[in-house]
């Protein structure tokens, strides 16, 4: 598998670009992929209805399929309008041949407008195609059919409904709940024969959701092929989504269900919009040059490090990651949002997972006595736990750092590295979505916060950086230098 992962969508066409094999190429061309395109059926249609159906003969789908695979190794491949049985005969044969290694199928029935995109004999032969699936996409009504039951009217039967086919068909499920009506809510589900990872999601109001459900599904392929669990993969996938879903109105495109704005992640802010979280990184440009430079992880990269300097590190790291869960825990109760109470709750369970982990595999049973270092930044902390803004603050830059150092240690790590066992830790895409996330929360709440609690907030951040440089500059116990960066950079 290369970096930039190869996605192929199978697909209907929509010449206005919203749904179908044009909104599937962009969204994996947002989310980082490269995208391909086999074409089943040629749709003239724009955000206000389809108006006719062109199927080219079967052979030459067969042809299409073949000219992709012969020639270029597939890392996903995303199905969405298959228009008829002999067009699913042609595509599970090919795919039972080719075996890409992650296949998601989105069982498109209905368009939005409401025409049929699926002839009613094929839908047998869609629920057999759920078999070879790694990840079926239904929304409520196309779960209805798949499992021949009434369309659920609330998320427990619909969830209900999504284990009965992750089970029947051997897989997995993303559920959907654009359809469900209701309150301020929009929630999606990864179920399993095991359980349930749910994402709220909150609903936006608009009328631009024409291939919402085409967009979302190649972004899942494209993530999965990128390395992420499909539970992570929906945590961005999601937050993805609902930007495009909010940005789709300013498109100005068509007069009846608008199109989403894929690449709402790319374009420049409009003017006069000013980043809090961009301008505190750059702001503490010279805290993360000293982080960089400091002894301990210049040693760490190239493996002279002491062993004993690194395991009194992760015996403070330890430390920290406990204190670090209860913060994260209050956070949470303080969370304006759902959303938000849930982001932390699982970073608060992730903290307490990496601490126990590395008293397992590091540090050993016995307690942890902190250092001076490690108390104060802890110390810093809890000061900033009475308001929710400062807290969240204050409590970024070890998602951020940690992400962007990592990045960079990960990428000095070989088989015969000394430190191979932890460098191949770093990088985790899972845990660099859970710092883009994090650093979204500070930016909406920064964006919300009055002056004064802005200017505390400021202080929260830039107060963490230096803490987080004392951190690694600990272990070598060289004189903290944070304190004197901070001062000269102010
Ligand atoms: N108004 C909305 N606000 C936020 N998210 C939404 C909204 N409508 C749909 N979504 C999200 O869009 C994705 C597609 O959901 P939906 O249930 O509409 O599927 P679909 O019917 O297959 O989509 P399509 O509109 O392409 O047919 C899901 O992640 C869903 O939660
Ligand atoms: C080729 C094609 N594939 C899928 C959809 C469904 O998208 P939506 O339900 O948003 O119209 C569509 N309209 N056209």
């Amino acid at each position: 598998m290369t970096a930039i992962p190869r996605v192929l969508s199978i697909a209907g066409t929509d010449p206005t670009g919203g749904a179908g094999l044009q909104a599937d190429l962009k969204s994996i061309g947002a989310l980082g992929g490269y995208g391909m395109g086999v074409v089943t059926a040629l749709v003239a249609q724009n955000t206000c209805g389809v108006r006719a159906v062109h199927v080219p003969p079967v052979s030459f789908l067969a042809e299409q399929l073949d000219a992709v695979s012969d020639d270029v190794t597939i890392d996903a491949v995303k199905l969405g309008m298959l228009h008829s049985a002999p067009l699913i005969e042609v595509i599970a044969a090919w795919l039972a041949r080719v075996r890409p290694p992650v296949v998601v199928l989105d069982p498109v029935m209905v368009a939005t407008s409401g025409d049929r995109l699926l002839d009613a004999e094929a839908e047998d032969a869609v629920r057999r195609l759920c078999n070879l699936a790694d990840l079926v996409t239904p929304n409520l009504p196309e779960l209805a059919v798949l499992v021949e039951q009434e369309p659920a009217s609330t998320w427990a039967d619909a969830i209900d409904q999504a284990r009965f086919l992750a089970s029947s068909s051997d897989t997995t499920v993303l559920l959907k709940g654009g359809h469900l009506t209701g309150d301020g809510a929009c929630p999606d589900a990864i179920v399993t024969t095991d359980g349930v990872h749910e994402v709220l999601g909150r609903r936006v109001t608009t009328t631009n959701t024409h291939g919402t459900g085409c967009s979302l599904s190649s972004a899942m392929a494209t993530l999965a092929a990128s390395g992420l669990s499909w539970s992570s993969a929906l945590d961005r996938a999601k937050e993805w989504l609902t930007g495009a879903l909010e940005n789709g109105a300013a498109l100005d495109v068509g007069h009846g269900h608008g199109p989403v704005d894929h690449f709402h992640e790319l374009r420049s802010q409009p003017a006069g919009f000013d980043s809090w979280t961009e301008s505190r990184w750059a702001a503490t440009a010279p805290i993360r040059a000293a982080v960089d430079a400091c002894a301990f992880v210049v040693t760490l990269g190239d493996g002279t490090l002491d062993r004993d300097q690194f395991h009194w590190y992760l015996a403070q790291d330890a430390y920290y990651l406990g204190e670090y869960s209860h913060l994260l825990a209050r956070a949470s109760t303080l969370a304006p949002t759902r959303e938000e109470q849930v982001f932390w709750a699982r970073g608060a369970a992730a903290a307490l997972e990496e601490e126990a982990a590395l008293h397992r595999s590091h540090v050993g049973d016995g307690p942890v006595a902190a250092s001076a270092t490690t108390l104060a930044y802890v110390g810093h902390l809890h000061a900033t736990s009475g308001e929710y803004a400062e807290l969240v603050a204050a409590l970024l830059p070890c998602y951020w750092l940690y992400a962007d150092v990592g990045e960079r240690l990960r990428a000095l790590d070989h088989e015969g590295h000394a430190f191979h066992d932890w460098l191949g830790t770093y990088g985790d895409p899972a845990f660099a979505q859970a710092a883009r996330q994090a650093t979204a929360i500070v930016e909406r709440a920064a964006q919300e916060a009055p002056a004064a609690v802005r200017q505390r907030m400021v202080d929260a951040f830039d107060r963490s950086m230096a803490h987080e440089l004392a951190f690694f500059e600990a272990p070598l116990n060289q004189a903290p230098t944070a304190e004197k960066v901070l001062t000269a950079h102010h």
